[in-house]
């Protein structure tokens, strides 16, 4: 297994390229599932979790081409064609792997009246449950039957008549599949609390351009008149708010200047706020922002929620931060029930954090220093990454393979701001 390794201390300078969004990604390749059409996508990022949808849309029988860009390019654009859908069934191996599978059920049972696709269980942040992804179906008109580990849904003969839908609880995952399996109903459908997030408004951007209508586009009440048919589109993926807030954490810890090439302060407002009440200077102009710290980094207390609150995928980044700010932050996980995996890892290079429920005391340290490290999830391996740029020393991030989920050529991208990291094969 491959790891990389950090020689710490380094200030980063310069311009970071920033990727398309991965969370977008992958709830626009399932879009292609409801047309015959050709679905074109550009700037996708170039990630493990892309590379598994794409594998889960062969399953189907949906036709994938990659052209166009050369590999020393970022992004590139993928056509996905699925004229005929030849299964209906996204199994447990796949979806185990890659939780943004669910994302199959709504565009599938749109298309071809019926969807099954494995429960994707637990993992590392948290239980992350379907149930409500489900009662927005059922609300729309879809039978749903658990078995197995599986969970089957059906439409009546001639498509779901819709309905409305109420979320108790603001879910990203759930508006999305609401909203693919709707823009096909016979009827209109309507959610309210739905949620906000810019992948969402670029979730309904692409459906739009693809004949959809929708009503409520950015606002948290969508009504969607169903379609008899969608057609095919060309679309550009958004960019990636989450990589361009990590790699603002990253050069803001080592005392550094970057320009995020790319990133859209609109998008990722609250990010930018608890930055600069860390003492981080953030200018933006319409191609991207800057990332000047000039000054000491200041304590902060931080609280996630839903769009445009603060995303939990930049708590664990913001936290490795903080670890070097002068005096105490708080910081409350409000999203995900165990999203403190980095927290022991953190106190490994000499981080002082106390965490009770969802609630994590971080006491700033001067100097971090370098350690041996192992990434528990995505968003907990780059606050590794982040720590280990600012720490004395070499520190060693292993058990890549989150990392390679979130983060397109990680490594090549540091280095063109001056980072020393390598990645090497784990002997
Ligand atoms: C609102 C929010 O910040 N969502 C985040 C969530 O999206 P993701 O779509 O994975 O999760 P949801 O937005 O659905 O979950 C939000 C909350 O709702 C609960 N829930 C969700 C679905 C359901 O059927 N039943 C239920 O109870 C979850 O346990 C969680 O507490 O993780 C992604 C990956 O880290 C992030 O990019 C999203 O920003
Ligand atoms: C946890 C994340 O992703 P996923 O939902 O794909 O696991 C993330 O993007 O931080």
């Amino acid at each position: 297994m491959d790891k990389i390794i950090i020689e710490g201390g380094k200030r980063l300078s310069g311009t970071i390229p920033i990727s398309g969004a991965k969370n977008a990604a992958l709830t626009l390749i399932p879009c292609a599932l409801l047309t015959d059409e050709p679905l074109t996508l550009r700037n996708l990022p170039r990630l493990a979790d892309i590379d598994g949808f794409q594998h889960l849309m062969n399953q189907f029988g949906v036709t994938t081409a990659i052209q166009g860009s050369r590999p020393e390019d970022f992004g590139r654009v993928m056509t996905l064609e699925a004229t005929r859908i030849t299964g209906t069934v996204a199994p447990y191996d796949l979806v185990r792997k890659m939780r943004a599978s669910i994302l199959v059920l709504g565009p599938m049972l749109a298309r071809m009246g019926e969807a099954t696709v494995s429960l994707p269980g637990g993992c590392a942040i948290g239980n992350r449950p379907i149930d409500l992804h489900l009662k927005a179906l059922e609300a729309f008109g879809a039978q749903i039957e658990l078995a197995q580990g599986y969970v089957r849904a059906h439409a009546p003969d001639g498509g779901l008549p819709g309905g409305e839908f109420d979320f108790p609880v603001v879910s990203v995952g759930a508006t999305e599949n609401a909203l693919m399996a709707a823009v096909l109903a016979n009827g209109t459908c309507r959610l309210r609390n739905a949620a906000r997030e810019p992948e969402i408004v670029d979730l309904c951007n692409l459906l739009v351009a693809m004949g959809a209508e929708i009503e409520g586009i950015g606002s948290s009440e969508l009504t969607v008149h169903g379609v008899k048919r969608l057609h095919g589109a060309t679309y550009r993926v958004m960019a990636d708010r989450i990589e361009a807030g990590s790699y603002a954490c990253a050069a803001a810890i080592t005392g550094g200047e970057v320009y995020l090439d790319g990133a859209r302060a609109d998008e990722m407002e609250a990010t930018l706020h608890a930055l600069r009440n860390i003492g981080v200077t953030c200018d933006a102009d319409k191609k991207g922002v800057r990332i000047a710290a000039e000054g000491p980094l200041k304590a902060t207390n931080l609280s996630t929620a839903p769009y445009p609150g603060l995303a939990t995928d930049m708590q664990a980044q913001l936290m490795a931060l903080l670890t070097v700010a002068e005096g105490t932050s708080v910081l409350t996980e409000t999203i995900f029930e165990n999203r403190y995996m980095h927290v022991p890892e953190l106190a490994r290079m000499g981080a002082d954090i106390e965490t009770s429920g969802r609630t994590a005391i971080v006491k700033g340290v001067p100097k971090l220093h370098g350690a041996e490290v192992m990434a528990t999830d995505l968003r907990a391996s780059m606050s590794l990454v982040i720590a280990g740029l600012a720490a004395e020393g070499q520190t060693q991030v292993r058990r890549l393979y989150h990392l390679d989920r979130g983060y397109e050529r990680l490594e090549e991208k540091l280095a063109l701001v001056g980072a020393q990291v390598e990645r090497v094969g784990d002997d």
